[in-house]
């Protein structure tokens, strides 16, 4: 079991995938993106031909769901069966389906228990698991829990910036139309209670990292500490 658990929240574009990727390496600690098993369900539908909308499909689906992933921070490879799915989970095909998997409250127990036995068999010295609700329900008892956040026009310039095969106006509406959908299920925009917020608005990515690094080091003394 890690030693130390972070759990970092936040809406598309915040930079929680390349940031907790960061910190984690930093610290030595394994790295989880929780986000990418609703996007590996949601290709693994698509894949089999399944409404993504159909929801009873989608559960019956689950059985032969054979998800894998790594938790190197430099190497996180994501698999589906034999199937290497790593770069196909975030072609936008994808991205503008997955909340509609991510909505079922049975696919969310059903990855949350994936999420935990991955935390619970994470070797020393610690973890950080990122996504929507792990500050919430997966790990709402994390050492050290961050809502990372972004005025919305910056993380649709930096979500463009990364999909340039897709206009920065497609971008950024499929970015707000996915933030909708997803603040429907977690709200994952506010901070609760016990959970400090990093704005990374005016931040560079260094910053950022640098930001976040700072709050586990306070949280996790604190915690220590009693
Ligand atoms: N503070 C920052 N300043 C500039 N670019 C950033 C910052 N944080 C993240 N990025 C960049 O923004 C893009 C989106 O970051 P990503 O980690 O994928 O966000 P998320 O996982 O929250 O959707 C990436 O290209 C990343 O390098
Ligand atoms: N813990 C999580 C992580 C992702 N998700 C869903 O999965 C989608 C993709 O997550 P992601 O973290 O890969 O998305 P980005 O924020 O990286 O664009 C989100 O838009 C949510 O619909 C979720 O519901 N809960």
């Amino acid at each position: 079991m890690a030693d130390i658990i972070v759990a970092i929240d936040g809406p598309a574009g915040s930079g929680k995938s390349s940031v907790s990727k960061a910190a984690a390496r930093r610290l030595g600690f394994d790295y989880l993106d929780t986000g990418a098993a609703y996007r590996a369900l949601a290709w693994y539908v698509l894949d089999r031909g399944i409404a993504p909308d159909n929801s009873d499909a989608v559960l019956a689906s689950l059985g032969a769901f054979d998800y894998s992933i790594s938790i190197d921070p430099s190497e996180p490879v994501v698999m589906v069966g034999d199937a290497d799915v790593t770069d196909a989970i975030r072609e936008p095909r994808v991205s503008s389906v997955v909340s509609a998997i991510a909505r079922v409250p049975e696919v969310r127990t059903f990855v949350t228990g994936i999420f935990r036995s991955t935390i619970d068999a994470a070797p020393h010295p610690g973890i950080v698991v990122e996504g929507r609700d792990i500050t919430t329900v997966v790990a709402p008892d994390a050492d050290a829990r961050i809502l990372l956040t972004a005025a919305e026009e910056v993380r649709m310039a930096r979500r463009s910036a990364e999909l340039t095969t897709e206009s920065a106006a497609d971008v950024g509406e499929q970015l707000r139309s996915r933030d909708r959908a997803d603040s429907r299920v977690v709200d994952f925009l506010t901070a609760a209670d016990g959970v400090v917020t990093v704005d990374s608005t005016h931040l560079d990515f260094d910053q950022t990292v640098d930001a976040v690094l700072e709050v586990i080091a306070r949280e996790t003394t604190r915690t220590s500490h009693g």
